[in-house]
């Protein structure tokens, strides 16, 4: 089997690898982007692994950064350029569930590939574009199956986050987990436990925007992952009606995270606070959910809270838990507000202070309620109107 090396990433990386063939050792393209470019998925990095140690890279390229060293990856720079080159390596140990106690280099491409999860990731290509496939990855790629290398259960105690790597797979990829593959996940998954917050929330959020969320949060369900995962261990029935959710696929995080809220009924901050989310992406998602809450016929001060990030956010949410929503009157009815921003009032603290108004705390409560009653409609906004309302 060969593999199609025209594209640019590729083909860039390929006089790397020629270089380190003729100093006498072996380079391949690994990972992620073999699998996604024989897919004919868009690529980004690529990863090189190799069996010069990381001091013969060295040797061979004049210019290089030792990135992450102590564990085999060095990076080569080449016209403006890096390429990671990692040295060949197997991990023993993992008392931890989430690190190698001890990462040794070796000089056997086998070796490297057998310690990998799945064996669609598990494939290495040539710098010719000849892939080598030692554990059925493109007949489990043609199978849009996600079997794990060799024994399920070593490779789930090696590093737990697998197990939602596997769930988020088949979300993104639309691929099926293998029934050992599957079972091994549902016996492991209380080791999640030792993995961080951070780096399932990391998963879980791709898995949320992926082409088969559906798939991905059955088996998530299925497995009992989720009895894991931050402040979902007891909701079962939220999580089996966001799986149901059949709506459209959406690429905006903020929208799974909505209808999570939503379903599970787990106050907004509360939620992402225990999944360690953004600040930015909490207040997103709190004001998306006060909006679902409300739609098909939201109050006009919940789409004004909403504003222009938030409205198709809670829009596409409806859309997933109810694909004839109809999204267009309640665009519409945020297009006719009377204004759409606090910047937009055609007053502020410092006009009403030039009136006569004295500062202090009275003055913000005056103002938001000019802003809510002219959001509402009962208050023209216009100066002399608002400055009269006010009571100057
Ligand atoms: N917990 C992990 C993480 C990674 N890998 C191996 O390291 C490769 C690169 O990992 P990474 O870049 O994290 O993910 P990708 O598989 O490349 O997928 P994506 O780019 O979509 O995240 C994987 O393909 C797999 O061979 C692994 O065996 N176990």
């Amino acid at each position: 089997m060969q593999l199609d090396l025209s594209h640019p990433e590729f083909k860039a990386a390929i006089p790397i690898m020629k270089a380190i063939e003729a100093a006498g050792y072996e380079a391949y393209f690994v990972g992620g982007s073999v699998r996604d470019a024989l897919l004919g998925l868009p690529i980004h990095d690529v990863d090189i692994a190799s069996s010069a140690y990381p001091a013969e890279i060295k040797q061979i390229f004049q210019r290089t950064v030792d990135t992450g060293i102590q564990h085999g990856t060095v990076m080569v720079l080449d016209h403006g350029t890096g390429y990671e080159v990692t040295t060949f390596r197997t991990e023993s140990g993992y008392q931890d569930f989430r690190r190698p106690d001890q990462v040794t280099f070796v000089r056997s491409l086998a070796e490297d590939l057998k310690r990998r999860d799945f064996t669609v990731n598990a494939l290495a290509v040539r710098h010719d574009g000849t892939v080598i496939d030692l554990f059925g990855g493109l007949d489990d790629l043609t199978a849009k199956q996600l079997k794990a290398v060799g024994n399920p259960h070593e490779r789930f105690h090696e590093d737990a986050l697998r197990m939602m790597r596997g769930v988020r797979f088949e979300s993104q990829l639309g691929f099926q987990l293998e029934s050992a593959t599957k079972a091994a996940i549902a016996e492991n998954a209380p080791l999640l436990a030792h993995v961080s917050v951070e780096r399932i929330a990391a998963e879980f959020t791709r898995l949320l925007t992926g082409i088969a969320r559906q798939a991905g949060l059955t088996d998530f369900l299925a497995t009992g992952l989720y009895r894991y995962a931050p402040l979902l261990d007891d909701q079962e029935a939220a999580i089996t009606k966001l799986a149901a959710a059949s709506g459209p696929q959406w690429a905006e995080p903020a929208v799974g995270w909505t209808l999570l809220a939503h379903l599970t009924q787990v106050p907004v901050v509360a939620l992402m606070r225990a999944w360690k989310q953004a600040n930015a992406m909490t207040e997103l998602v709190k004001r998306a959910t006060v909006l679902l809450g409300q739609l098909p016929t939201p109050s006009a001060w919940a789409l004004y809270q909403a504003g222009a990030a938030a409205l198709p956010v809670a829009l596409a949410a409806a859309q997933a838990l109810q694909p004839d929503f109809d999204a267009a009157p309640v665009a519409q009815a945020y297009q006719m507000l009377p204004i759409q921003a606090k910047s937009a009032l055609a007053i502020d603290g410092k006009t009403l202070i030039a009136h006569g108004f004295a500062p202090g705390p009275k003055l913000g409560q005056v103002l938001n309620q000019l802003e809510q009653a002219v959001v509402a409609g009962e208050l023209a906004n216009d100066q002399a109107a608002l400055l009269k309302a006010a009571g100057v």
